[in-house]
This record gives C-alpha cells, sequence and structure tokens, in this order.
C-alpha cells in the first residue's frame, strides 16, 4: 500500500503560547521490531502503545503476507501470532512497504535466509532509496537479490536455501542495516557478527535479548561487536511501546521558538543511541526539564516540561552525534533559524538518502522563507536570525517526507508570515495524530 493518499497542501500561521501536554504516538522504530519479532517467535506476542501511523500498518500487513496471524484489539493493542524463526511462507503478491525505510529493510533480513522468493516495493519515495546497503550483507548469507539500476525497489529477493552466518562491518552508521543482518542472522546456523564502529539505535540488540535470543554486545577497539547465535527459538512477549522521542521533536521545537508557551511531553526516551537532538537543544540554551526519570516498556524516559527560549544560541553540533539525532536534524534547522547565531551540523550525508533529500529539501525551504543557508555533501549551516527573525511566507516543498512537512508546519507557528506545505500527507506514516495534537496545543495549522 502506499504511504500516502492524494497531495493535501497544509498552511501553518503565527501561533499563540502553547499550552498543555503533548502525548506523542508510539515509536516507530520499537513498532516495526515489535511485529516483526513477534511473526518469529512461536505464540502470541502482545502489543500496547502500538504506532498505528501507515508505515507500521504496512509492515503489519507485510508481516500477514508472510503467513503471521496479526490482530487489532483497540487502539495500540495488537497480538501476532508467529511462525517462528524461518518459518515465512512465500507472500502471494508484491510487498509494498509504502514510504518505509525501515519496514522494507528490517522484512528484507528477515526472510533473506528462508528458502523463498519475495517481490517488494513501495511509493515513489522509498523507490529511490538504495537498498544495496541491506542487499550486499544479505548476499553473504547466500540470498540473491534483482533491482533496479543503482539497487532500487522494485526488488525480488530469492532467499537462502542453505544460509551461511556472516561476519559484517557496517560500512555506514545504519540501524536499519545492523539489524536485518541480526535478523538474516536468525536463520543462520553457528554465530552471525556485526561490527558497528560508531553505536546507532540498539532497539533490535535490547529487543532479540528481550524473545530469547541468545545475543551479546561487547566494545572494542573496533567498536561494537555484537554476537548472535542462529536458530533461536524465540518467545513470545508483551510490549509496551514507549512514545517516540522522534515525533516529541515536534512540539518541544515548536514551543521552544514559539513566545509564552509551556508544554508537558510525558515519557520522551533517554536511551543514549536515540537523544541526541535533547542534548543539543540544552547546548543551544533550550529551557527543558527532564523530570520523573524511569523505565518504560524497557527504555529509559523522562517527562519534559518545555518553555519558550528567548536566548537560543547557534552551536556547531558534533559530528559524532549525528547516529542518535539523525531524524531530526531537519526541525533542528528550523530551531537553529530562531536561534542567534550560526548552528552547523557536520557529518549528516546520510540525510541524502532518506525519505527526500533532506539537506537540500531543509536548505531549499528555509532560504524560501528568508533564512541564509550553506550547505556541501555533508554538511548544513543555518544562519539563524533570532526569535521571531524568520520571514516566512512561503511555500515549502515536502517531497514525499514526513519529517519535511511536520518541520515547516513549526516553522510557520513562529515566522512572521504563514509558511505552507506543498503536501502533507506523508504525515500519515510516522505521526497520524500531529495536526490535531499541535492545534490542540494552540497551533493554527490547516489545510489548504
Ligand atoms: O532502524 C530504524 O528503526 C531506523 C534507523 C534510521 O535509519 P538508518 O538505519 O538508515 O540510519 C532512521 O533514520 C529511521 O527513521 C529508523
Ligand atoms: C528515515 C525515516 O524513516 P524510514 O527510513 O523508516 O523511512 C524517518 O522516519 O525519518
Amino acid at each position: 500500500m502506499s504511504g500516502h493518499g492524494e497531495a493535501q497542501g497544509m498552511i501553518s500561521a503565527k501561533s499563540g503560547p502553547l499550552k498543555g501536554t503533548a502525548s506523542v504516538p508510539g515509536d516507530k522504530s520499537i513498532s516495526h521490531r515489535a511485529l516483526i519479532f513477534g511473526a518469529m517467535a512461536v505464540g502470541e506476542t502482545k502489543i500496547t502503545g502500538l504506532l498505528e501511523g501507515q508505515d507500521v500498518l504496512d509492515t503489519a500487513a507485510a508481516m500477514r503476507a508472510f503467513g503471521a496471524s496479526v490482530s487489532r484489539h483497540g487502539e495500540g493493542a495488537w497480538t501476532v501470532a508467529g511462525v517462528g524463526v524461518g518459518g515465512f511462507r512465500e507472500p502471494e503478491n508484491v510487498i509494498d512497504c509504502g514510504n518505509s525505510g525501515t519496514g522494507v529493510r528490517l522484512i528484507m533480513g528477515t526472510m533473506a535466509t528462508t528458502p523463498i522468493t519475495a517481490t517488494f516495493t513501495g511509493d515513489a519515495s522509498l523507490r529511490k532509496r538504495p537498498m544495496g546497503r541491506v542487499t550486499d550483507p544479505l548476499s553473504l548469507f547466500g540470498c540473491q537479490a534483482y533491482g533496479r539500476q543503482g539497487g532500487r525497489l522494485p526488488m525480488v529477493l530469492v532467499g537462502a536455501a542453505d544460509p551461511v552466518p556472516v561476519r559484517y562491518t557496517l560500512p555506514v552508521a545504519s540501524a536499519q542495516v545492523k539489524s536485518a543482518v541480526l535478523l538474516a542472522g536468525l536463520n543462520a546456523p553457528g554465530e552471525t557478527v556485526v561490527i558497528e564502529r560508531e553505536p546507532t539505535r540498539d532497539h533490535s540488540e535490547r529487543m532479540l535479548i528481550g524473545f530469547g535470543a541468545d545475543l551479546s554486545v561487547e566494545r572494542s577497539h573496533e567498536g561494537h561487536v555484537i554476537t548472535l547465535k542462529g536458530r533461536p527459538e524465540l518467545r513470545p512477549q508483551t510490549v509496551a511501546v514507549p512514545r517516540d522521542p522522534s515525533s516529541a521533536a515536534f512540539p518541544v521545537c515548536a514551543a521552544l521558538i514559539t513566545e509564552g508557551s509551556e508544554i508537558f511531553v510525558p515519557g520522551v526516551s533517554q536511551n543514549l543511541t536515540r537523544n541526541g537532538l535533547y542534548l543539543t537543544l540544552v547546548e543551544m540554551g533550550a529551557l527543558i526539564g527532564f523530570e520523573n526519570p524511569r523505565e518504560e516498556g524497557g527504555e529509559p524516559v523522562a517527562d519534559l516540561r518545555v518553555r519558550f527560549s528567548p536566548d537560543l544560541r547557534g552551536i556547531e553540533v558534533p559530528p559524532e552525534r549525528a547516529p542518535s539525532m539523525i531524524d531530526e536534524y531537519p526541525v533542528l534547522s528550523v530551531v537553529a533559524a530562531f536561534a542567534t547565531g550560526t548552528t552547523v551540523m557536520r557529518g549528516v550525508k546520510e540525510l541524502r538518502v532518506k525519505e527526500s533529500d533532506r539537506i537540500d529539501a531543509m536548505a531549499r525551504g528555509l532560504e524560501a522563507c528568508g533564512v541564509r543557508i550553506e550547505e556541501d555533501e555533508d554538511t548544513l549551516i543555518v544562519h539563524g536570525m533570532g526569535p521571531g527573525g524568520m520571514p516566512g511566507g512561503a511555500t515549502c516543498r515536502t517531497h514525499l517526507d514526513h519529517r519535511i512537512a511536520m518541520s515547516f508546519l513549526v516553522a510557520g507557528m513562529a515566522a512572521q508570515r504563514e509558511i505552507a506545505v506543498d503536501d502533507g500527507s506523508p504525515i500519515v506514516t510516522s505521526f497520524p495524530i500531529f495536526e490535531g495534537l499541535m492545534n490542540g496545543l494552540g497551533a493554527a495549522i490547516r489545510r489548504g
């Protein structure tokens, strides 16, 4: 299924102070994994707080197509009756992962060591994204992949009949590639080892251990060495999906730049592999209180109290922080535009292969809103205009990218003139309640 319907223009006008509680939906990364790992277990996995965004719904449909029983019992409450490691059946039709890189790459990994054939596709955004980064390591297990030029979807994967375990050092900092290799390793005999030089989100490792896999992580001079013993019997789990820190970023950043705001954002992950944006905002002078630190759904979380921050300063974001905030650079670049001074984001070339080229999309849109930008292949530099300094008054192109759409709608809340986006429909992929939640806090976002 495609990740979105017809293009839907949206407009964000200057907002009054944001007030109230922003309860954002479940974490997208953990939601995909809960469905996929549940499908690999023997028995019934119970999930609460599942993100019911289109990306995750597409993964649920894919798990059904591979033979798992996936049922919805109420809002966010789902069960998955798994088929066991290596138990996927051959799907009868093409697997359409819509807009979701995480969905397609993790599912490719999961089927790569089972002797079945599957064809994958997605929407116009996903069909542009590189799949070689997963099919290269999957071929080491014995899986074959036939795609379009440049390793693009649609793509046919023929799973290995006689898989061998793999030792693989990630050439890019990517949790999707790491997870695809680990998922393939589940049905290979012996030990599969993945080495990552820079730590990326660790939900697969945490959850695989929770589902009963024999997985260990050692820190060595090479980085994290993750060792997984193949062919375990995974035990079904009860998964309480915590709220998504990448979605929380939008109300948080909106409150920081909108005069008079004070909002409460419960249950935001403090997992060190996800919290880079929050560290960065604090360094910029953001007024954020971290209250009631605790564990929820196996993740460290805190409640955030966020106030309008008139003294935001531009900073140089440490490049080694990039993997822990990779999806948050678009909205950070909006905050940077309302800061005083220059914000330098280096080491961010991965942004060019997301749902859109996010460096280009943010640079062009911010320029249209009157902000001075510098960029190169691996860098985005935003020259801040201070609180309320952004002229706005532009229509920004979102290129089928939910995070670009939400970032410019946040910018419109504090800019001098309205900001429109040409297409807000992809927002349903990750944050289906975005418009209602933001307007409930006091934003003035409308269709048009
Ligand atoms: O593993 C995951 O759940 C994700 C990993 C990241 O992608 P990469 O692995 O391409 O960095 C991130 O951008 C994406 O939103 C979710
Ligand atoms: C990059 C993202 O997702 P995906 O790679 O799963 O499409 C995102 O949600 O920002």
